[in-house]
């Protein structure tokens, strides 16, 4: 009799290989490199110590509105205007990813935000990509193997959009796989930057689009009918044109469309709950989604505001939700059947990484 419909340890869940589709750069800074570079930058902090700046930052996000939410990113961006710091950011990621069992990561950062020191667009990316091949490297003489690739964000609020989606187009080959638009959802619809989206279509190039995080079902819709995402960053709100009063659940237009053309849910559980979507792990519709077989992911979103990592996610679904090997490997093959980097690449990883390590794992 097979263990994998078990639920799997705290510990075990570090082990597991885990697969991350959306997670912020300047929202997973270690606390302690902040303030090493504030000082160095002269930048004003809330507190110079590391535990209560991580308290700062996880208490300053639970106020429910996503805006607020949003103004905390105005300390991690300070701090990564000097190229060295951008670098030494991006390393830190791989290598705090690495540790906590995550194989493979696609981590998103707006490049247009950290240029207010002259560093040029390309610049600042290349420093990013700089950054993640150092951490592979330091993960490796670690003992982890992970590969980090890049998502390049434009905001929703500034009209840099196409800019750098031309720069997603070409830094393709150097370690960027797709591009997204973030920020402020509320007023800020998918359709604003339709000829961006239009543009990287033509270009054959792969983006996911924030959409139905705080606002709901006509930005996603737009997102996929309008825009043409692939994926979309949380999503959660498509539970607004699902019945759960019925049983089985009905399914709306919409929800049946992302539904049926398995549009991946890049879900991140902590972040909605300090933005409101839902008050728990256990209300939070990702299980309610993924028993319906949504193409469900599980993501940090931002590890500092959150105060959290894929493992933790796993091990709440798994004491709140009850899930169990088989739910934290069905998202994990979700999310790299949805990543942006080539078909075989991606079967590699689940063929040779995550379906073994799961029957060994499981089988302890
Ligand atoms: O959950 C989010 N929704 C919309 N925008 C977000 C979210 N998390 C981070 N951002 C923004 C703030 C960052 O400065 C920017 C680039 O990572 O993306
Ligand atoms: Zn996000």
């Amino acid at each position: 009799m097979s263990n994998i419909t078990k639920k799997p340890t705290a510990e075990q869940v570090k082990r597991l290989p885990k697969a991350l589709l959306h997670d912020h750069l300047d929202g997973g800074l270690r606390p302690q490199t902040i303030i090493d570079i504030a000082k160095e930058i002269g930048h004003e902090l809330p507190t110079y110590d590391a535990a209560e700046l991580a308290e700062w930052f996880r208490s300053s996000c639970d106020s429910g509105s996503l805006v607020l939410y949003l103004e905390t990113f105005a300390h991690t961006v300070a701090v990564m205007q000097r190229r060295q710091d951008i670098v030494r950011v991006a390393r830190e990621c791989a290598v705090d990813l690495a540790r906590d069992g995550v194989v493979y990561a696609e981590v998103r950062m707006a490049p247009e935000l950290i240029t207010e020191k002259g560093l040029t667009l390309a610049q600042a990316i290349e420093a990013i990509l700089e950054g993640f091949r150092e951490g592979e490297a330091e993960a490796k003489s670690e003992g982890n193997t992970i590969r980090v690739m890049s998502l390049l964000c434009g905001m929703r609020q500034n009209q840099l959009s196409q800019v750098v989606a031309e720069l997603a187009v070409k830094y393709r080959d150097q370690g960027v796989v797709g591009f997204d638009i973030a920020g402020p959802e509320d007023g800020f619809p998918p359709s604003d930057q339709l000829d961006t989206f239009e543009y990287l279509r033509r270009e054959n190039a792969h983006f996911t689009i924030h959409a139905g995080e705080a606002y709901g079902l006509p930005s996603i819709w737009e997102a996929i009918q309008l825009c043409g995402a692939e994926r979309l960053g949380h999503g959660v709100r498509i539970t607004d044109d699902i019945d759960f009063n019925h049983t089985p659940a009905r399914l709306g237009r919409l929800s049946s469309y992302v539904r049926d053309r398995r549009v991946p849910l890049e879900m991140c559980p902590s972040s909605n709950i300090q933005t409101g979507v839902a008050d728990s792990f256990a209300h939070h519709p990702l299980a309610k989604l993924a028993k319906l077989r949504f193409r469900v992911t599980i993501n940090t979103d931002n590890r500092l505001m959150s105060a959290t990592s894929m493992s933790r996610e796993m091990t709440e679904m798994v004491n709140q939700c009850d899930w169990t090997f088989q739910d934290l490997q069905r998202v994990t093959i979700n999310a790299l059947k949805s990543a942006f980097i080539p078909f075989e690449e991606r079967l590699s990883i689940i063929e040779s990484v995550v379906k073994p390590q799961y029957a060994k794992i499981s089988e302890e």
